[in-house]
């Protein structure tokens, strides 16, 4: 019988900006979805926070994009959001896009990854959630994970991990909507490269085992500012990734994240950041960030999930905390000259394509101006 994992998570409301969610909203989000475990919907679920997102993972015999599963956490951030506006919270309801539920919650603001597998005698698998950055966050780490030897000796020492994976990669800039190509390691690892390194344009949107078929990884691809057509806040990612045996190891799928990569996201969403590994139930405070990143580790078996183990909570992390600080400083001190700042095309923020709009009509061909210069100076 197979099972599916199924994560959704939203931004629903804020204490002090843009930070954390209050306890009182985490603990509606939470009560409302645990009085569902055990019963026809759910297996087993757990609800946690990153950031100012509250994420719902839950288990469940259903399959994947299941409406009812869907309408369960959709109800769950409703009655959340009636939370947050009797507090008072920032942001109240931000990533519900929509009014009324239709069946699914892709496409209406939350982020959603989900995978429906046959589970294996032990099944070890790992959460991801990020904030203040969007899916691409997750392209570097994917490939070293399940491409790179250098990263993943796995690869080299493990007889089902040499066989490769195929990527599933998204194209999330494309006029005509959302389009995918297969791509295969090691033998397309230049064109998964090539794609992955343009980190807004190219997500990646799963992962599969060549030696089994299986699927290793479900992230989430959506872009919010695609579904609302303006800023409503950062994609903020959420990725499952299974582990051991035929996939990579744990810690083969958390190294990458020692680099401290820099990503699109931080302040106003328009920056670039280095991406820092935190514990679960971090909130962000630094130039509204810097971007985060939590994992939480899990086994499960029949659906039913263990506790989870803080991956990033390990002292090892703190030393690595503390080189993103710096980096993020360091990045800081050049304000919003190039490469601290997103390109145009990606500014969420809408005020300095008013102000160069503005500016437009001023400008005058150089060669139409120098007379006048020329008539001042004499
Ligand atoms: O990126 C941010 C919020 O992202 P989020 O909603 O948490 O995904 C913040 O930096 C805000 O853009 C910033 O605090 C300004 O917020 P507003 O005053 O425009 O709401």
């Amino acid at each position: 019988m197979k099972t599916t994992l199924s994560v959704i998570k939203a931004d629903i409301g804020s204490i002090g900006g843009h930070i954390r969610p209050s306890q009182a909203l985490l603990d509606a989000v939470r009560s409302r979805i645990h009085a569902h475990r055990g019963n026809h919907l759910l297996i087993d679920a757990r609800v946690s926070a990153t950031g100012d997102d509250i994420a719902i993972l839950m288990t469940h015999r259903h399959g994947v994009g299941d409406p009812a599963v869907h309408k369960l956490a959709w109800d769950a951030f409703r009655g959340g959001t009636d939370v947050a506006r009797r507090q008072g919270l920032y942001g109240a309801g931000q990533d519900l896009l929509k009014d009324a539920f239709s069946g699914n919650v892709r496409g209406m603001g939350p982020a959603v990854a989900e995978m429906e597998f046959e589970e294996r005698p032990a099944e070890p698998f790992l959460f991801f959630a990020a904030d203040k950055t969007d899916p691409g966050a997750f392209n570097l780490p994917l490939y070293l994970a399940f491409a790179d030897p250098m990263n993943t000796p796995g690869l080299l020492l493990s007889p089902e991990l040499s066989q490769g994976f195929r990527f599933v990669i998204m194209d999330v800039g494309h006029t005509e909507g959302d389009r995918v190509i297969e791509l295969n390691a090691p033998e397309d690892m230049y064109r998964i490269a090539a794609l992955l390194r343009d980190t807004e344009r190219y997500v990646v949107e799963s992962v599969w085992s060549r030696a089994t078929g299986e699927q290793a990884v479900a992230a989430c691809t959506t872009r919010l500012h695609n579904i609302a057509g303006k800023y409503t806040g950062k994609d903020d990612p959420v990725m499952l990734v299974r582990v051991q045996k035929n996939f990579p190891a744990t810690g083969e799928v958390l190294a990458p994240y020692a680099i401290g990569a820099l990503v699109a996201g931080g302040m106003r969403g328009s920056h670039n950041m280095p991406l820092m590994p935190v514990p679960q139930e971090s909130g962000v405070s630094y130039f509204d960030g810097p971007p985060v990143v939590s994992c939480a580790a899990l086994c499960m078996h029949d659906g039913r999930l263990t506790e989870a183990e803080d991956a990033f909570a390990h002292p090892f992390w703190d030393r690595v905390r503390d080189q993103v600080a710096a980096k993020a400083i360091e990045l800081r001190r050049q304000g919003f000259f190039g490469a601290a700042m997103l390109p145009m095309a990606e500014l969420e923020y809408t005020g300095v394509t008013a102000m160069l709009a503005e500016l437009e009509p001023r400008f005058r061909l150089r060669e139409e101006a120098r007379p006048q210069v020329a008539m001042r100076a004499g």
